[in-house]
């Protein structure tokens, strides 16, 4: 039952999210195997301002040993 949660700076586009989520959909069904039907996708817009202490330090420092992609940044 994958649920994938993609946070991102708002100003995109419904279609760039519509089109992101297909494709997530999509590699989902094609790498693991997965149905469409057990697939959800929630995309939530993070403000920049907020994502040093609402995503970045709880969620990527905080979970390093369970990033399969790292980011380029750091942030204080
Ligand atoms: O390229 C950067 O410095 C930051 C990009 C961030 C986004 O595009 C985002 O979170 O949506």
């Amino acid at each position: 039952m994958p649920h994938v949660i993609v946070k991102l700076w708002p100003g995109k586009t419904e279609e760039q999210k519509s089109r992101l989520t297909e494709a997530i959909v999509r590699d989902l069904m094609t790498v693991m195997g997965s149905t469409e039907a057990s697939i959800s996708v929630a995309i939530e817009d993070v403000e920049s301002a907020a994502w040093a202490e609402a995503v970045y330090k709880p969620q990527i420092v905080g979970n390093a040993d369970k990033l399969y992609k790292k980011p380029g940044y750091e942030m204080s």
